[in-house]
Parts: structure tokens; sequence; C-alpha cells
């Protein structure tokens, strides 16, 4: 029996169209129960924001404090990926020798030397990119992908990068040289190309990563620099709630594709770096990186695809911004900016470049931080899912 107002009728009675639109508006009601329920059980997340800004680190800080904690059958997936970032550090510090004048202390050594920077040329991550940016082009022009399914699962099987591995005596030897060492100790005078943060470490730390049992720490794992060039989904349960994290490359070539994964985010995790603020872009280098953070973070936050989709913004990297307030002032980047050049100042200002132009309708949470500190993620971590949860609930509520 169905009751209609005051009228109670049965469908018995009903012509065969009124059936048929109860029935349709019955399997409608149920779709809506089942996709209410689904949401409340899972809640995708995108993360944003241009290259080498901490996104996959921040994720791998997901995965330690909600996931699997890296047992070491996994950690050891990340080996070739560490060796790539010594050998590159080696041979940056090989081309500085030859800037410098040093020498090798003996011919076998320099043969060596020679013959490694043959076999692992520095990654450039531009030219990575490049690569990968045809490679994806040649694939649209064969098959263009439609959907967001074909999407991703083209730009995954394109993401297979792996270069030869360095063998790890000969990378003993290289750094055992004393010109390699005085070259190392002089590392904070380069004028140009300096060694970065992540380069740095894997050189302080070479005896460790190539001894026989080395097993990677998480440590080493947070330090890593390999770009993510397709598109990477992670999913992590926390309590009742399944959180599908969708990561997209995050070079300005990749950002229309962006678009394709808006659709049933419920927030938008957008990363910037801090430490940005006096970089160029790599991609064209008469851009500013951290003013370009702003403006595709203007742009995707006014976006008519994420109207309803909640932002949390991530200004990554106060460590290094700390470290280079000490010399670069924050009007590098902002010419306006008349304050001091302490860092909570100076986070204090970027923050409010990136919130003041926000949609009026959305709420924006903004966080400062550092993705490679373990404790600091932990806590960081759990005020986020508290906040995520808020979010989803207020979505659901609404549907
Ligand atoms: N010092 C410092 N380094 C960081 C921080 N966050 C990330 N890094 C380092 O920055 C480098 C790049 O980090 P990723 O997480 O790979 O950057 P990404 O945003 O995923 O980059 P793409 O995949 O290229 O888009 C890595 O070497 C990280 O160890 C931070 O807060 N402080
Ligand atoms: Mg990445």
């Amino acid at each position: 029996m169905l009751r209609n107002k005051n009228k109670t009728f049965s469908l018995t009675t009903m012509s065969k169209g009124g059936r048929s639109a109860i029935a349709r508006s019955r399997s409608i009601d149920q779709q809506l129960d089942e996709e209410r329920g689904r949401r409340e059980r899972e809640v995708q997340l995108l993360i944003l924001g241009p290259p080498g800004v901490g996104k996959s680190t921040f994720l791998k800080q997901v995965r330690l404090h909600h996931g699997d904690q890296f047992p070491p059958e996994e950690r050891r997936k990340y080996h070739d990926q560490i060796m790539q970032n010594v050998a590159t550090g080696l041979v940056q510090l090989m081309e500085h020798m030859e800037r410098m004048g040093l020498k090798f202390d003996s011919p076998d050594t320099e043969r060596l030397s020679d013959d490694f920077r043959k076999k692992h040329p520095r990654v450039s991550f531009v030219a990575l990119i490049k690569k990968f940016k045809e490679a994806d082009d040649e694939a649209e022009e064969i098959c263009p992908a439609t959907t967001k399914a074909e999407l991703t699962k083209r730009l995954s099987s394109l993401d297979v990068y792996q270069p030869e591995s360095p063998i790890v005596d000969h990378m003993h030897t290289l750094w055992a040289d004393p010109s390699m060492q005085y070259c190392f100790s002089r590392r904070l005078k380069f004028d140009t190309d300096k060694l970065t943060q992540s380069s740095e470490y894997f050189l302080q730390h070479i005896g460790r990563i190539c001894s026989a049992d080395y097993v990677a720490s998480i440590q080493d794992i947070m330090y890593i620099c390999w770009p993510t060039l397709g598109i990477q989904e992670h999913t992590f349960r926390v309590d009742q709630l399944l959180y599908r994290m969708v990561d997209v490359a995050g070079q300005r070539s990749m950002r229309k594709k962006w678009i394709h994964f808006f659709e049933e985010a419920v927030a938008v995790l957008f990363f910037v770096s801090l430490a940005s603020y006096d970089e160029p872009l790599e991609e064209d280098t008469s851009v500013n990186s951290l003013q370009d953070s702003l403006q595709a973070f203007n742009e995707v936050s006014h976006s008519h695809f994420l109207n309803k989709t909640e932002f949390i913004l991530f200004l990554n990297k106060k460590d290094l911004l700390a470290q280079k307030l000490k010399t670069t002032p924050l009007s590098t980047c902002f010419p306006s900016y008349s304050g001091n050049q302490n860092p909570d100042s100076c986070i204090r200002y970027i923050k409010e470049q990136f919130t003041q132009n926000k949609p009026s309708q959305k709420q924006m949470y903004a966080h400062a931080c550092c993705a490679i500190d373990v404790p600091f993620m932990k806590d960081l971590l759990s005020t986020v899912v508290d906040r995520i949860v808020d979010i989803n609930l207020r979505r659901t509520k609404a549907m």
C-alpha cells in the first residue's frame, strides 16, 4: 500500500505508467541510498600542487601513520630510487670538482669517474618530464582518453622509467676520494647548482646505504627525490572511512589532466613549497615558482567543477623557508612585503596571499608544515583527518 497525502491506493489499481514511475522513483531512491552509503564510507581526496612540493612525501607519511608502515619488503622497493639519488649527488659533485680544478687521487679513480658519469648521467627531472610528456602526447594521438579510467590506465602504464642501477663499490671508491671529500666540504660555498637537502642527506649516509645488509629507513624514504610522472592512487583506512587519495603529476603540462579527477573529490589537498619563493620555475625560468603556485591555486580553487569541494592548503618545506630567510628576503617574491624576515611573519603573509582570494562559499584551511618531519606530521595528520571527516559529513548530509 502507498500513501499519497490523504489518498490511499493499491499498486494493483494503478495504471501501468504510474507503476513504472513509482518503480523508477524507488530505484533512484535506492541508488541514492547506496551512493550516500558509499560516500559515508569512502572519501576521495585529490592531492594537487606543482612538482617537487612534497605531495608524495605527504602520502608516505599517511602510509606510515595510517597504512602498512613500510614492512622491509616494501622498503626494498625504494632502493633503486635511493641508489639513483646517491649517484646523482656524486655526479653533481664531480661536475663541481671539474669547475674547481680538482683531480681524483689516482688515475684509476679518474677513469672510474669518467666511466661512472657516462653510465649514470645526472637524472634531469625536466628531461624526464619532457620524455614522459612526449610519450603521453603520442599515446593520446593514437588512442585519445575519453574517461577518467582510461586516462588513469594510460598514464600509469607510461610511468615506467627504470635506469640502470649503479655499482655500490664504485660509489664507495668515488666518495672516499680526498678531492671528492674536499669538494663536499665546500658545498655551502657553491655559487650555482647547489646540492639539494636530499642529495646532501644521501651523500652523508652513503656508507650505510652502500652496505650489504642495507634496508631503507623511514627517514631515507622521506628524503627520496623522484617525480611522480603519471597518476598514483593510494587507499588508506582510518577508523571506519576508506580514503582514496589520488596523486596527480604536478607539472604544468599535466595540469589540464587534473580536471578528470575533480568530479568525485570530497576535498583537494593542495601543496605548495614555501621554499620556492626565491626559485624560478624549472619549466619556464622567467616565472617565479611560488607566484606560479599561487596562480595555479587560484585557478583550481575557482574551478566550477570544484565549487562544492573544500580545500586544505599545505604550505610545505617550512624548514627550508626558515633557512633561506636568513639570506634572502621574502620581498624577492612579494615586492610589497615590508615586514620582518621572521619565518612566522612570512608564513602568515604567504598564507594570506593564498587565502584572500578564496571563493566566498568555501571554507579554506591552511597549514604550514614540514613533510619530512615524522612526529610533526603525525600530529598534523590527526587534525587533517578530523577536518576531512567533518567535510565528508557535511557533504553527505547535503546530498
Ligand atoms: N627539507 C624538506 N624537504 C622536503 C619537504 N617535503 C618534501 N621534501 C623533499 O622534496 C623532494 C620532493 O618531494 P616529493 O614528495 O617527491 O614532491 P612531489 O610534490 O610529489 O613532486 P612531483 O611528484 O614531481 O609532483 C623530496 O626529496 C622530499 O624529500 C620538507 O618539508 N622539507
Ligand atoms: Mg610525487
